[in-house]
């Protein structure tokens, strides 16, 4: 007798995925042939891996299927998994490193060298959004430290913005929000100018999100979690969300309310949270693979973690003491 497997059984699809970039930075994209699942939408190359491929053998045979390239290096970038109503996939996203050829869309697709920034202006299928927010990320995130005066957190934040930081977490807890929001408008004033993102990170912060035009905020674990899933109605809807996550149900929530990024912590041991065991670099990875939500590593580490971090399924660091 034939049996037909219920849709909660149905095969999930693994798929190999590549951002492959050129030396200037820039990424490659290509476009779905229209009748394809997706069709008509653009796509970072790939497809599916075949039964005793590992996930860098499917993805060299992809690329070269589809654009002609080899792939000689590659590092895990994000793994999601989405379940559209026709399909579910996996896709296991690598940044491609190191490859050589001339790359080409080999099936007549059309393809196009894009800036990460470009990003948003090419509509992609609804899986690929933590990829979109993990290629527009850097590296490195500061969290201000603690500062005598409004005056010194402007001296201190600017002499950390001269290292070439592009992302900075305003974190103020001692002080009112009324007070919060005054620091947060000076510091707006350095950021804005040196195009760094800055989001804003207080216990009363969504009482007053409004009041700074920052580029988003950023929860801690209690916010995070004491939130439904309509938090977005208070914040504006192109403002990044991140989040302090330090265990599994942390993570998953940020990924409910669709989260830009995480922090988790503790990777090593802090100062700022003595007594706190730290998670190390194996517990991080095996969390962060499974997070769909690019994922930055924070609690005791300096810019010479950052390749560790990425190494290990990370966005990058996240600190305040290496930079304040
Ligand atoms: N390659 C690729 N596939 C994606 C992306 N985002 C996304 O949801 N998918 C989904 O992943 C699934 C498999 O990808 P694919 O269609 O490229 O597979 P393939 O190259 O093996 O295609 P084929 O079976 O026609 O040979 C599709 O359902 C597609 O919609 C993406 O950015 N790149
Ligand atoms: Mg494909």
């Amino acid at each position: 007798m034939r049996t037909i497997a219920p849709k909660a059984m149905a095969k999930r699809v693994h798929v190999a995925v590549g951002v492959v970039m050129d030396n200037q930075g820039r990424i490659l994209i290509a476009k779905r042939p229209d009748h394809v699942h997706q069709g008509g939408l653009w796509e970072f190359p790939g497809g599916k891996v075949e039964q005793g491929e590992t996930l860098i053998q499917a993805l060299d045979r992809e690329l070269f299927e589809e654009l002609d390239i080899r792939v000689d290096g590659a590092l895990p970038l994000i793994d999601i998994i989405h379940d559209y109503p026709d399909k579910q996939v996996h896709l296991a996203v690598c940044r491609v490193v190191s490859w050589h050829g001339m790359p080409v869309g080999k099936e007549g697709q059309p393809t196009r060298w894009v800036e990460p920034h470009e990003l948003d202006q090419y509509p992609f299928p609804a899986a690929n959004y933590p990829i979109l927010n993990a290629l527009q990320l850097p590296e490195r995130c500061l969290i201000t430290g603690e500062f005598a005066t409004p005056a010194d957190l402007t001296r201190r934040l600017r002499a950390a913005l001269s290292t070439g930081l592009r992302m900075v977490l305003l974190r103020a807890h001692d002080v009112s929000v009324g007070e919060y929001v005054c620091l947060a408008q000076e510091a707006i004033q350095h950021t804005k100018a040196k195009g760094v993102k800055l989001l804003l990170a207080h216990p009363h912060i969504l009482d007053v999100v409004r009041e700074v035009n920052a580029d988003g905020v950023h929860l801690s674990s209690s916010q995070l979690m004491s939130l439904g899933a309509d938090v977005k109605t208070n914040i504006p809807d192109d403002w990044m969300i991140g989040a302090s996550c330090h265990s599994p149900a942390e993570l998953r929530q940020a990924e409910l309310i669709r989260a830009s990024y995480v922090f988790l912590s503790p990777v090593k041991a802090t100062a700022s949270h003595p007594g706190k065991p730290p998670m190390g670099w194996v517990k991080f990875a095996e969390l962060a693979r499974r997070a769909q939500v690019p994922v930055y590593a924070l609690g005791g580490l300096a810019d010479c973690d950052v390749a560790q971090a990425i190494e290990h399924g990370g966005q990058g660091i996240a600190a305040i003491r290496a930079w304040w």
